[in-house]
């Protein structure tokens, strides 16, 4: 699976909407420039720079040096160190998909080739250039690599290495990937069988890495019976994080478009369970749908990624990690809520700041009341350099030191919530047995904001620090001079029960409500009753001492329909956009916000709205119910009655005569569809399984048979079971269509190869590549090594389906193989004159229909 089969309209976007990690952006060597513009002082010796946006990135930012050492992330005598890095550019990594064909091959070219390579040059006096590895990540499948373009235009080693990044970032072969961000998916420990939420997946490396995982060890021909729910709140995100995927070619995954902390608890509604209840309905496979792991990378400050984005040196302040911990709070709870007992959930963010990592952890801990746990995985990835979470830290609010919410003007308690101290003591709490005088007291009862200012700041000397009693030790925080990459935090917590619930006083829920929507009070206590059926309760064990915040997590939970605590967010004054806030490239360059097929709406443009699903400007998703059709595909290509096929198609168009796409979806993504529909359509979908079947739109494509050929993305899946349409080629003939793309039947070096493919149907068929022990007599067999592309069988000739570099990737691939196992190349034949009856040679971009153009393998 995975690392082919895309269309060349969507590597298009994909390719336009990623940042190119191997070409150095002007911003990195701008910052190294300034490097050596420098002082020591780190300030800026070139003053006489009259354009504005040639200005070097300020590499410094004094309220974060201040904020970072009173925090004490990392010791006194490591600052320097630790903002040295900080300042230099951040070495490139990548992971090799461990799901495509020819991932053991580019392992072994990285190993064998490349990594030698530079090292003997090294060792005959060169520079010293590194690739290597990372340590810590499994069966070398994710590397680093660090050098300048200066160095790439001296190496020719280097030079090499570069084009081959390229070319298999772009075929998928290979994901850039920041080093840390690898690491939140490797402690989450997914099992084929898991279903797995991720809360907030655009652009979805992480998802990538998550289905791979789904995928371990599953045979080409079947899917995992797990499954990936990806979720983005961004639309023109959830576009990056669906062509991120669909280089996947997955039957497992669904991308929805939901807030994550109103992620809805999708389950049986009212009317349904009554039919259920009267006999009327078939009972549903799955009746709610919760998670085994839940990944929950939430939206943050992002100033982990200073090395990568240096621009956030300038854009940094204390109110971004402030106003975002209650989002953060309210994501996390919500993962919670829809994990399993027993299940795994990973809170990480690419921020340093305690407050929206420990802090957050520690509200979610306390907010669950002893049914979540938080792991200590110090024995888990050992390689990987890490350091404890803090016990302690402080707030920081309008230039001022805050130690307990205590300390917290009323006129800031609006932004500043006792969940952000360690103690996540509230101000009643904490102003309890206290002898000294209280400031929060103090100001309630009549004092000025400027004189409160300045008892505050005489204060600041003597706060009373708080440490937290939870074992936040067992957070981990990856900081860059550990081993030279960006900062991340991470923490693994555990479900032990269900969520205990909470007993909330009728007016803290209708006042919140009050001050949010006076008109809605009955709304909202429907669907409290409606969301608590869905999501487990127990209200046996828990009090309101257990939460601190106003509102509590039976709020949060019962509020994923309710706007309930949408206001807290706007109060809390965030002074950047979370949103845009990743540790991952911005999606630059999208160019049409509409995914085609996912029919995911185009903000602000002019696509006609769809009504016949519950989302608006979504088209909704119907299983495809044409028995003709269905009849006529299965019949054509014969497949085998033993592949679970009718039942498991679904189009985004519910006129089954037009339909331009038939979607596959794996058994898991069924049940959660039939639930969904059962259940009222609470999942906004904006796309869902694996293209399997395009129809043929060519004036020669409707002389077939079957007016639906395979698409590449579905080959792999479908190989192995089709009994026809499909050819197996000698070595030879397979790179010749590969090299001139179009052939006679005549004129292959295999004569019965090519008597052979005259007497398929018209239309679409699969050659396949022979294997050195197969002879042509043999029936064709498939296994994880096969590799198949999809052609057309027109009326004088076959012609290849396959865009012109992946023609080259797969022609440099074959030739490698070859030459590891004979140590010679295929013989140089040509045949007599290619025919560009269907597809010229050179001419695929300007087919009518680019996506025709494609090619697929099996792994
Ligand atoms: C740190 S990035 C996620 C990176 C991603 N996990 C990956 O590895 O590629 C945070 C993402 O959260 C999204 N986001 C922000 N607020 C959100 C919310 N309330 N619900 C869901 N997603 C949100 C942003 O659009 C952004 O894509």
């Amino acid at each position: 699976m995975g690392g082919r089969g895309r269309s060349r309209t969507q590597r298009k976007h994909f390719r336009e909407s990623r940042d190119n990690v191997w070409k150095h952006s002007r911003s990195d060597s701008q910052q190294q420039e300034q490097e050596q513009e420098q002082d020591d002082n780190g300030n800026n010796k070139s003053s006489n720079n009259k354009n504005p946006s040639w200005e070097p990135f300020a590499t410094q930012n004094p309220s974060f040096d201040e904020y970072y050492k009173e925090q004490g992330i990392v010791s006194p005598e490591e600052w320097d160190a630790f903002i040295e890095v900080l300042r230099k550019p951040l070495p490139a990594a990548f992971r090799i998909n461990s799901s495509s064909q020819f991932c053991g091959d580019i392992r072994m070219q990285l190993e064998n080739d490349f990594m030698k390579c530079l090292q003997a040059e090294a060792a005959d006096g060169g520079e010293v250039v590194g690739i290597r590895p990372l340590p810590w990540y499994p069966e070398n499948l994710a590397w680093h690599s660090n050098f300048s373009r200066m160095q790439l235009r001296k190496n020719q080693t280097l030079e090499r290495f570069h084009e081959f990044l390229k070319l298999e970032n772009e075929i998928g072969n290979i994901t850039r990937q920041e080093a840390v961000s690898m690491v939140p998916p490797l402690f989450l420990d997914v099992h084929p069988d898991h279903f797995v939420l991720d809360m907030c997946a655009a652009p979805g490396s992480k998802t990538f890495q998550l289905l791979e995982m789904i995928y371990e060890s599953i045979e080409p021909g079947s899917l995992p019976s797990g499954m990936v729910v990806a979720n983005d709140v961004d639309v023109q995100r959830c576009n990056l994080l669906i062509h991120q995927t669909k280089r996947m070619c997955t039957a497992n995954l669904i991308v929805t478009n939901h807030e994550a902390q109103h992620f809805p608890s999708c389950h049986l509604n009212k009317n349904f369970a009554n039919a259920l209840e009267n006999g009327v309905a078939m009972e549903p496979s799955v009746s709610q749908l919760l998670f085994d792991r839940v990944l929950c990378d939430v939206p943050c400050s992002g100033d982990g990624t200073l090395r990568k984005a240096p621009d956030i040196w300038r854009k940094w302040s204390v109110g971004m990690g402030n106003g975002i911990h209650g989002l953060q709070v309210q994501i996390a709870m919500r993962g919670i809520s829809l994990l399993k007992v027993g299940g795994r959930i990973v809170y990480s963010t690419c921020s340093m700041n305690p407050v929206e990592n420990e802090a957050v952890v520690a509200e979610i801990l306390r907010r669950c009341g002893g049914s979540v746990e938080l792991l200590d995985v110090s024995n888990e990835l050992p390689q990987l350099v890490r350091r404890p979470g803090l016990k302690k830290w402080k707030v920081r609010d309008k230039g001022i030191w805050l130690a307990s919410y205590k300390d917290v003007s009323k006129f800031r308690r609006a932004g500043i919530t006792p969940s952000m101290f360690p103690s996540g003591k509230s101000y009643m709490d904490t102003s309890e047995n206290d002898n000294h005088t209280d400031l929060g007291e103090r100001h309630d009862n009549g004092g000025d904001e400027n004189s409160e200012k300045k008892d505050l700041e005489a204060l600041t000397d003597v706060l009373d620090e708080e440490i937290s009693t939870l074992p936040l030790e067992r957070c981990m925080r990856i900081v860059p001079h550990d081993q030279n990459t960006g900062a991340f935090f991470i923490a693994v917590l555990h479900k032990l029960s269900p969520l205990p619930a909470i007993q909330k006083k009728p007016t803290s829920l209708y006042g919140k409500l009050k001050s949010n929507n006076t008109s809605r009070p009955e709304k909202l206590a429907k669907d409290v009753k409606e969301d608590i059926n869905g999501v487990e309760f127990n209200s046996t064990d828990v009090t309101e001492e257990q939460l601190p915040e106003a509102v509590s997590d039976a709020d949060l939970l019962a509020a994923s329909d309710a706007d309930l605590l949408g206001n807290e967010l706007e109060e809390s004054a965030l002074d950047t956009d979370p949103s845009k806030m990743c540790d991952e490239i911005e999606p630059k360059g999208i160019q049409d916000p509409v995914d085609k097929e996912t029919g995911l709406e185009k903000v602000g443009g002019k696509r006609k709205l769809q009504s016949q699903g519950k989302w608006k400007g979504v088209d909704p998703v119907v299983f495809f119910s044409n028995n003709d059709i269905v009849d006529s595909i299965t019949t054509f290509y014969g497949i085998d009655e033993s592949f679970p096929f009718s039942g498991h198609l679904v189009t985004r168009n519910s006129d089954t005569n037009h339909v331009k796409r038939i979607y596959y979806v794996s058994k898991s993504v069924k049940d959660i569809l039939e639930l969904n529909l059962k259940g009222g359509q609470q999942l906004k979908i904006t796309s869902i399984g694996l293209k399997m079947f395009e129809r043929q739109s060519s004036k020669e494509g409707s002389l077939s048979p079957c007016a639906f050929r395979i698409s590449s993305e579905g080959l792999p899946l479908l190989l192995p079971h089709i009994t026809k349409q499909i050819v197996h080629a000698s070595p030879v003939d397979f790179k010749h269509l590969l090299e001139y793309k179009t052939i006679k039947f005549a004129d292959f070096v295999d004569a019965e190869f090519g008597e052979k493919a005259s007497k398929l149907m018209l239309g679409c068929c699969v050659v396949v590549l022979r294997k050195d022990d197969e002879s042509s007599a043999d029936p064709p067999k498939v296994d994880a090594s096969t590799i198949a592309i999809g052609c057309w069988r027109g009326r004088t000739n076959v012609s290849v389906m396959v865009t012109a570099i992946d023609c080259q990737e797969m022609l440099e691939r074959l030739s490698m193989r070859m030459e590891t196992k004979n140590g010679s190349e295929l013989p140089e034949t040509k045949p007599s004159d290619a025919d560009p009856e269907v597809l010229g040679t050179n001419d695929v971009e300007s087919k009518e229909d680019a996506e025709t153009i494609e090619m697929a393998t099996v792994g």
